[in-house]
């Protein structure tokens, strides 16, 4: 049964400290790349070297459906769950066509979709058919939960013995971003409305409404926020507690975990609330323009390098990331030093 491991691999301050030498020694202003340097430093101390590891990555996107969609909470069919999944391993949708764009392997996990997808591609580690409507029963068993956990630590735990050196998280489960603004809500002690969002987009009304839902959740089941698995088991999702399993993995094994956006970002709480620290082996691509988002980010003190008002999930944010990071690596590979043109700075 899943057990989170109380210690993370090193964040490496030597590798950091060489990564700053070297950026400070390319023939341009001190600094001057901005959070680019950031992203390299904090790169650096986890993957523990400053000759950074970027080449092969692969995106996890897990995929599960939600009893909660039945309560009218989202205005997308429960079907595109499951067409998305194959869409995705055909190359169609939007994180495909940007893995694409970004020479990204992309892995369709099946961790709770209401579909039987066997024999699809799609990776089998399907807990359940969805999970329950969470105003009327609790979302999950708390075995459930653990083995929502376990089943994304394991992939990612096979991904990083394939040698991919990047590992990125999305999702696919319409209906999701009801659970997860319950999560965030109940861990940081914050109401519900200051994070529950429009999702794949909903009316004002339904809003309202949706807001109501996890309100009555959280009222009817009392999820303990000093127990991250109960609160996953009460109010959460399949594929949230999967990507927060496919976290510990990463941060156990000093590889660098790229967040997409709202629903990554409370499958990050929920890891920082299992395994204090663990933040630190995780990269914010982009600001999902969920409500939400700030609160969340800002609670787990990371700064997004993209804000592109997006709001699609499935890892898209995430791999775009991967542009940036391909261009750091030119530029260390490529950039004159200081000492090559002979320039010393005036103090
Ligand atoms: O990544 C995000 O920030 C994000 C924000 C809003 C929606 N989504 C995606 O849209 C779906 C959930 O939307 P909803 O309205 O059904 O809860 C799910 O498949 C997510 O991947 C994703
Ligand atoms: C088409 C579609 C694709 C998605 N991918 C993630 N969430 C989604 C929601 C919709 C509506």
């Amino acid at each position: 049964m899943f057990n989170p491991r109380p210690q993370d691999a090193p964040i490496d301050t030597q590798a950091q400290a060489q990564m700053k030498t070297k950026l400070d020694q390319l023939a341009k202003p001190v600094g001057g790349l901005g959070q680019l340097e950031t992203l390299a430093i904090k790169l650096a101390g986890i993957e523990g070297t400053a000759d950074l590891q970027t080449a092969k990555r692969c995106c996890l996107v897990f995929a599960g459906d939600h009893g909660v969609e039945k309560a009218g909470v989202s205005s997308t069919p429960r079907k595109v769950t499951w067409v998305q999944s194959l869409n995705t391993l055909a190359g169609h949708t939007t994180v495909a066509s940007l893995a694409k764009a970004n020479r990204c392997q992309v892995k369709v996990v099946d961790v709770g979709v209401d579909h039987d997808l066997s024999g699809t591609g799609v990776i089998d580690k399907k807990v359940n058919w969805g999970t329950q409507n969470m105003v009327t029963s609790p979302a999950m068993t708390r075995d459930e939960a653990l083995q929502a956990l376990q089943a994304g630590y394991d992939v990612a735990l096979d991904s990083i013995r394939e040698g991919n050196q990047l590992l990125l998280v999305g999702e696919l489960g319409i209906g999701n971003t009801t659970p997860a603004a319950a999560m965030i809500s109940v861990l940081l002690q914050i109401p519900a409305a200051t994070v529950v969002g429009r999702g794949s987009v909903i009316s004002d009304q339904r809003l309202i409404h949706k807001t109501r839902v996890v309100e009555d959740a959280i009222i009817n089941w009392q999820p303990d926020p000093t127990d991250p698995i109960d609160v996953l088991s009460k109010v959460g999702g399949f594929e949230i507690g999967a990507k927060a399993g496919a976290m510990l993995c990463a941060a156990e094994h000093g590889v660098p975990l790229i967040l997409d956006g709202f629903l990554s970002y409370a499958g990050a709480v929920l890891t920082e609330k299992l395994v204090p620290g663990t933040t630190q082996h995780l990269i914010a691509s982009h600001f999902s323009r969920e409500t939400g988002s700030k609160l969340a980010l800002d609670w787990l003190g990371l700064t997004p390098l993209l804000d592109l008002q997006m709001a699609v999930g499935e890892g898209s944010g995430a791999v775009l990331l991967l542009g940036l990071i391909d261009s750091l690596q030119s530029v260390l590979a490529n950039m004159n030093t200081l000492d090559d043109i002979a320039v010393q700075f005036k103090d």
